[in-house]
């Protein structure tokens, strides 16, 4: 089929290249030269993992352009993937949306049978606003362009973005008509059926069943996303929550979240306490969940809670800093890890960087190191005020203590010698749990967990 991509960011490119892997004729758009330049040179814009190598396997079959035209705006199915960032009283600014709608009703040809397809995160009501802007442009230009609209809300994760896009649990489509289901149980095929040879180094780990299609209206797919992503970060606050009254009753969370995880009816995923979770869409689809309650006069006091014990889990690293080296002024500390999470290269609402700025403002000497982040942290963080080592033992030299906030493989086989040998002190705060107690503590480190 032939297929348009709008917004090339993470959910974009990924789903283009998957696409473009599976068969289809895919043109990517994004109104960012610098985006497409990049692509057409071959650069993926993004750190996704296997990506560079799918990239390199598809990009010939690919086209990419700023701007929609009539052929690309009439193609089988247009997937919208632009940012929708919060507004200040938390609901989706879905301006990006509204503009790719314009575009899109100023270039459809007059022969064009378009699916127009919202996969971007968005409040309940949109895909009726995607429409009637659409339809508006359409009467205005005098077009009569056959487009429907559908919901396809996007559940990757980043750091596994192509890994989840080929392996999904679930597609689910919220669409008003027969037609336009059928058009994406047909675009989706190849992954409904599992049948395209997988990508290498994207081989299946997880030996689940075929992934489920799932239709309903537009409302409940669009509501269904704020969902899934409330309740995952409902879970991790949840776990973060126990961790608190674990450590002060002398209990370790891991070892109270593993058994509560092995009962099926709960699930062992998302209960890993620690510094909090990060990244462009728990806070703000949170948010956006409960400015949708406000409009409603509703209250909804699981979402907001799970908000609150976030932003308290941001100080946990602070506090144990606080508790271990007792003052923070003069000291220095090893910060690993900036990203909001490992294997991706992004910094939006990373825990790490929170934790950067209390210590600096509290007087501390942060030196910082991230496999992939530190070149985005210089650019989108220029007064952070942390300076740069070059290796995860370089950003311990001289500390009083080593922060650990982001769990990269890296972090997780130091060489502990090596780190021991040029510390001036000798505490580890471990912020995801994710160190070995035992091993640390045999070095002679002071080992510092959340809730343990
Ligand atoms: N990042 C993630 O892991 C996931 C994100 N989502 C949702 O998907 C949407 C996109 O998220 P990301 O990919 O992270 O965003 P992103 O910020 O990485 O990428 C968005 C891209 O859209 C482009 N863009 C904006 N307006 C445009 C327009 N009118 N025409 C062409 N290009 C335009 C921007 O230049 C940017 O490159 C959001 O609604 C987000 O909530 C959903 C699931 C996962
Ligand atoms: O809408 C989105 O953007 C996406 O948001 C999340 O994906 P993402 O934010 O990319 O990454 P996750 O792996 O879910 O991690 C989110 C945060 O939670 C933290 N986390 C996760 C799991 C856990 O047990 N503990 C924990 O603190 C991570 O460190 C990270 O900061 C959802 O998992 C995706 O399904 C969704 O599509």
């Amino acid at each position: 089929m032939r297929v348009t991509i709008i917004g090339t960011g993470y959910v974009g490119l990924t789903t283009g290249v998957a696409l473009a892997y599976v068969g289809h004729e895919v043109t990517a758009i994004d109104k960012k030269e610098s985006v497409i330049e990049s692509l057409l040179a071959g650069r993926p814009p993004l750190h996704e993992p296997g990506l560079p190598e799918l990239f390199a396997e598809v990009r010939r079959r690919m086209r990419f352009d700023v701007a929609l035209g009539p052929e690309t705006a009439g193609a089988d199915v247009v997937l919208i993937c632009v940012g929708t960032p919060p507004q200040q009283n938390g609901d989706a600014d879905l301006r990006y949306v509204e503009e790719a709608a314009r575009a899109l009703a100023e270039q459809l040809p007059e022969d064009a049978d378009t699916l127009v397809v919202n996969k971007s995160t968005v409040p309940v009501g949109s895909a009726r606003r995607v429409e009637a802007i659409v339809r508006e442009g359409l009467a205005r230009r005098g077009v009569r362009a056959k487009v429907a609209v559908a919901s396809n809300p996007e559940f990757l994760r980043e750091g596994s973005a192509l890994y989840d896009t080929f392996y999904p649990d679930r597609i689910v489509v919220g669409a008003e008509d027969g037609g336009a289901v059928e058009r994406l149980q047909r675009l989706y095929r190849p992954i409904l059926e599992q049948s395209f040879p997988p990508p290498k180094g994207l081989a299946r780990t997880d030996g689940q069943g075929l992934p489920v299609f799932i239709t309903m209206t537009p409302t409940s797919a669009e509501l269904c996303k704020y969902a899934a992503n409330t309740f995952l970060a409902m879970k991790v606050s949840f776990a973060n929550e126990i961790a608190g009254i674990a450590e002060r009753v002398g209990a370790d969370v891991t070892e109270v979240m593993r058994a509560v995880g092995l009962d099926r009816r709960i699930g062992a995923r998302y209960l890993g306490a620690g510094a909090g979770w990060g990244g462009s869409c728990f806070g703000k689809d949170v948010r956006a969940l409960l400015a949708l309650g406000e409009q409603y006069g509703y209250e909804m006091p699981l979402a907001a809670g799970t908000l609150r014990v976030n932003e308290r889990q941001r100080r946990v690293v602070v506090d144990k800093l606080q508790a271990a080296l007792k003052v923070i002024r003069g000291s220095t500390v090893g910060l690993w890890g900036l990203t909001f999470k490992p294997n991706t290269d992004d910094l939006r609402d990373a825990p790490a960087v929170d934790v950067a700025k209390m210590l600096v403002g509290m007087g501390a000497r942060v030196r910082a190191y991230d496999p992939v982040g530190m070149e985005r942290a210089r650019r989108e963080h220029p007064d952070l005020g942390v300076e740069y080592a070059a290796s995860p033992v370089e950003a311990a030299e001289a500390a009083d203590a080593v922060v650990l906030m982001t769990e990269w493989d890296e972090f997780l086989h130091v060489d502990w010698q090596a780190v021991a040998a040029v510390m001036r002190g000798r505490v580890v705060v471990d912020g995801r749990n994710a160190l070995d107690r035992a091993a640390l503590e045999r070095l002679g480190f002071r080992y510092w967990g959340i809730g343990r």
